[in-house]
């Protein structure tokens, strides 16, 4: 601060350096469960201009959290430093009911990351997942037939199948988010190739491009790609990430691809895009 005739100004603002703080996510990834969230928010904070919560959220989506209001949500949050953005991921937001008007009243200027997985493989991997949450509760997991089929047909309460009618789900969010807020994001081409998939996420973000060939090295024991910070940290999903997933009949394979078939036509159609899905 400066004396002035006797008056203490206040410091000059440019000359002090901001500080690091928390603030509302300008990126949501809303989901979808097992379609590889948890790889893009890694893939994502190799950008400097990225700050990530490490934890799942789940603001919008559990009530007891939201009735503790916005600025417990944003202690939730990284401290960013100046001009970072902020970015959260909670996959159950894209089939939760009241999220999408939630978030447009607290954010609606927010960007959507969406990454989406072919359907069945998407399904199998849910399962999946409960099988082993319930091994870990010692309870005993079901054969995957008993919970998908009913009388022989499909059961469409079976939550997994559910998840995966995307376009049921998306119509959702379109109705609180024009299609400009959201970047779909191909989950089966990040295993596969994450740099050009991240590419398209920095693009969407108007981010300098940062992520480069070095951020990604294949790790054959694991069989994907693990990532390699710009201190040369190296680092591999946790092991919970491209678990086995069921042998499945053949005949029940089919009836899913050929079931999901219309649904994924659908979302096709609302998104303005395809996706390589049998
Ligand atoms: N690089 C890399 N390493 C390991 N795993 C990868 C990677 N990229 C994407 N995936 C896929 O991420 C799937 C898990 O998805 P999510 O992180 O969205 O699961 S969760 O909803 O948060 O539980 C997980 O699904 P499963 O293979 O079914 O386990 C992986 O296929």
């Amino acid at each position: 601060s400066v004396l002035v005739s006797g008056v203490i100004s206040p410091p000059d603002a440019a000359l002090t350096p901001r500080a690091n703080a928390r603030h509302l996510p300008d990126i949501i990834i809303i989901g979808v469960r097992k379609a590889g969230t948890r790889a893009l928010i890694q893939m994502l904070r190799l950008h400097t201009s990225i700050a990530a919560a490490q934890n799942e959220v789940h603001f919008f989506d559990w009530d007891s959290h939201y009735e503790r209001g916005l600025d417990w949500y944003v202690d939730q949050m990284p401290e960013a430093q100046p001009g970072q953005l902020t970015v959260e991921k909670t996959p159950a937001y894209f089939t939760s009911r009241d999220v999408p008007q939630r978030i447009r009243l607290a954010k609606p200027d927010a960007r959507l990351l969406l990454i989406v997985r072919e359907p069945t493989e998407r399904l199998l991997s849910d399962y999946t997942q409960v099988y082993h949450n319930r091994l870990e509760k010692r309870k005993r997991p079901q054969p995957l037939e008993t919970l998908l089929l009913r009388n022989g047909e499909l059961n469409l309460d079976y939550k997994p199948l559910n998840r995966s009618l995307y376009h049921t789900h998306m119509q959702r969010w379109l109705q609180a988010f024009p299609i400009s807020s959201f970047h779909l994001v191909d989950g089966d081409a990040l295993v596969r190739e994450p740099l050009a998939e991240m590419q398209k996420v920095e693009a969407f973000l108007k981010l300098e491009p940062q992520i480069s060939q070095n951020n990604f090295y294949f790790n054959q024991t694991r069989g994907f790609f693990c990532l390699r910070d710009g201190r040369q940290q190296q680092r591999c999903l946790h092991s919970s990430k491209g678990r086995k997933h069921p042998q499945v009949s053949p005949h029940i394979l089919s009836k899913l691809q050929h079931f999901f078939h219309e649904p994924n036509r659908r979302f096709f159609e609302l998104v303005g895009r395809t996706f390589d899905w049998k």
